[in-house]
């Protein structure tokens, strides 16, 4: 890290991108600090490519600006390609290059390289190094997307999904890579689909719906909010739930879930509606909501409106 040196990793003020009629990022605004791991969610087509093609440069938002390392990243693209490491949803290299040829190329272009021998060897790709990029499974291409991306020793790195398609192994190997990343000081600005992924890696959460911000913070506050603890409560089935002070829903037949916020003096009250209904109560459990949880509730009624 460069002392005095504080422009944020990215800085987007009211970032618009539209295509033709179409506006797939409506208006957003985020500020993400050096050396953490940020990560975007969102449904399919709620814009998170759109606005990191505006971080990358590659796309000139509609309205707007964006600052990426204190730079703009369109006129001072050429300033700012060798500090980004840069992984793209699919391909974007040679296909009829061989992986090893690609990833030396690509080292070639940096000031000081990470050793291109390493990092195949660290994501499994020593076995396919003269195997032509088209030729390459899904998952091998990927992890060669992601080593191009970090060869150049990045200050700041863009991963589109990183782990698509990737095996659970290879997939282990790219999250100990992230965290690796952030302890030596690298920024790091990832989408994914993967819920348990952002909660394991990111230190901040940005969750998009249909181009606009619908939350923000790290997963420990998203989670902890007000009202998303989550107790589950089995039961005589049919109970009359209208009564209970919490919401609640019995999923199936005499299985209740009770959200709110459920601190010692509202369990005893969600216990103690269950006892005066006489039900017979035979198990309990409870358990702190997941940021699966609070995705699905934010972005539930968008279940099949973008088939
Ligand atoms: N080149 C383009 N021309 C027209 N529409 C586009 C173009 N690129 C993206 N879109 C539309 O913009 C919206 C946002 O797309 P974007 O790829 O940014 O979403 P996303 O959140 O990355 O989705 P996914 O999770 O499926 O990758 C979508 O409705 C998409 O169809």
């Amino acid at each position: 890290m460069v002392g005095g040196d504080v422009a944020a990793a990215v800085e987007l003020s009211d970032v618009v991108v539209s295509y033709g009629e179409k506006t797939a990022v409506g208006g957003v605004s985020l500020s993400m600090p050096r050396g953490r791991v940020l990560a975007l969610l969102g449904h399919n087509g709620a814009g998170k490519t759109s606005l990191l093609q505006v971080c990358e440069g590659f796309r000139r938002p509609d309205a707007g600006s964006a600052r990426v390392l204190g730079l703009d990243p369109v006129g001072d693209h050429d300033e700012l390609m060798p500090r980004l490491g840069i992984m793209l949803q699919s391909g974007g290299v040679y296909p009829w290059a061989a992986a090893g040829e690609i990833l030396r190329l690509f080292a070639s272009f940096a000031a000081n390289p990470l050793d291109t021998g390493m990092l195949m060897d660290r994501l499994g790709l020593r076995k396919v190094e003269r195997t032509r990029f088209r030729r390459l499974s899904g998952g091998e291409q990927q992890r060669l997307s992601l080593a191009v991306a970090l060869v150049g020793r990045p200050e700041l790195v863009f991963l589109d999904e990183p782990t698509a398609g990737m095996d659970t192994e290879a997939r282990h190997t790219t999250w100990q890579l992230i965290e690796e990343l952030r302890a030596d000081g690298v920024s790091v600005l990832l989408t994914t689909h993967l819920l348990d992924e952002a909660e394991r890696l990111a230190d901040d959460v940005v969750i998009m719906k249909s181009g606009k911000i619908a939350a923000t913070g790290t997963p420990a506050s998203l989670t902890a909010a007000a009202g998303i603890d989550l107790l589950e409560v089995r039961a005589d089935p049919g109970l009359d739930l209208l009564t209970l002070p919490f919401p609640a829903k019995e999923a199936s037949p005499g299985e209740y879930s009770i959200t709110g916020a459920l601190d010692t003096r509202a369990l005893a009250d969600v216990l103690g509606w269950f006892a005066a209904t006489g039900a017979h109560v035979t198990a309990v459990s409870s358990r702190r909501r997941t940021l699966e949880d609070v995705y699905l509730s934010l972005t539930s009624d968008l279940v099949g409106a973008s088939q």
